[in-house]
């Protein structure tokens, strides 16, 4: 049986993950994480890091992030409690859809998750109180690798669905991309 399928998104790669739900008179049971049906859809590497994040506010917003290669990363990004929109960027300095974001709605509810390869910066708004993601990585967290694009960046235009209640005094204080967008193409 399988527990996954796939939609693929206008940015090569980038993936819905619509994750089955297995109900019974108790509940359900969800995976969240299958090697073999993830390598189906592209993910080549061992998943390295599970993160799960905690996120108290409607409308706060996280990232953008993204680590440089040698320490580039896969993310599964699923939501586990509450609803976010999440974000990705292209950063592919050779795709045709360079700097273009999709974004979806990821919630505990509609059981989907994104798979988000690598040369992609990640964020997300939450459009809920008390929201959690959990996160699978192919790559150990970087912190000397790890840069930030400002998710009001002009340049990305990314469409926030609310206000923005909070953000982080590092995420906000990430520079605006320049004209030659140095440090950005990955
Ligand atoms: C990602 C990470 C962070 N940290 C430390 C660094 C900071 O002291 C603290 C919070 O980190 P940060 O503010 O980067 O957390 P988020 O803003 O939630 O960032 C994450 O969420 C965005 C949207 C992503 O896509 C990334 O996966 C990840 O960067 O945890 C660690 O110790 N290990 C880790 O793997």
């Amino acid at each position: 049986m399988r527990h996954f399928s796939f939609i693929d998104t206008l940015l090569t790669g980038l993936k819905i993950v619509e994750r089955q739900r297995i109900g019974d008179t108790r509940g359900f049971l969800s995976r969240l994480l299958c090697t073999e049906e993830l390598a189906a859809a592209g993910w080549e590497k061992p998943v390295v890091q599970i993160n799960h994040t905690y996120t108290a506010r409607e409308g706060t917003v996280r990232g953008m992030h993204f680590q440089h290669a040698p320490h580039s990363e896969m993310k599964l990004v699923s939501c586990l409690h509450g609803a976010v929109w999440d974000v990705a960027v292209d950063l592919r300095a050779d795709s045709d859809t360079f700097l273009q974001w999709h974004a979806e709605r990821l919630s505990a509810e509609n059981n989907r998750a994104l798979l988000i390869p690598e040369g992609f910066a990640h964020g997300f708004q939450a459009l809920t109180d008390d929201v959690e993601l959990l996160y699978c990585h192919s790559a150990a967290y970087a912190p000397e690798s790890e840069v930030g694009l400002n998710p009001l960046d002009a340049r990305l235009a990314i469409a926030w669905p609310l206000p923005v209640t909070e953000l982080s005094a590092r995420d906000a204080a990430h520079p605006p991309i320049s004209e030659e967008m140095e440090g950005v193409r990955v």
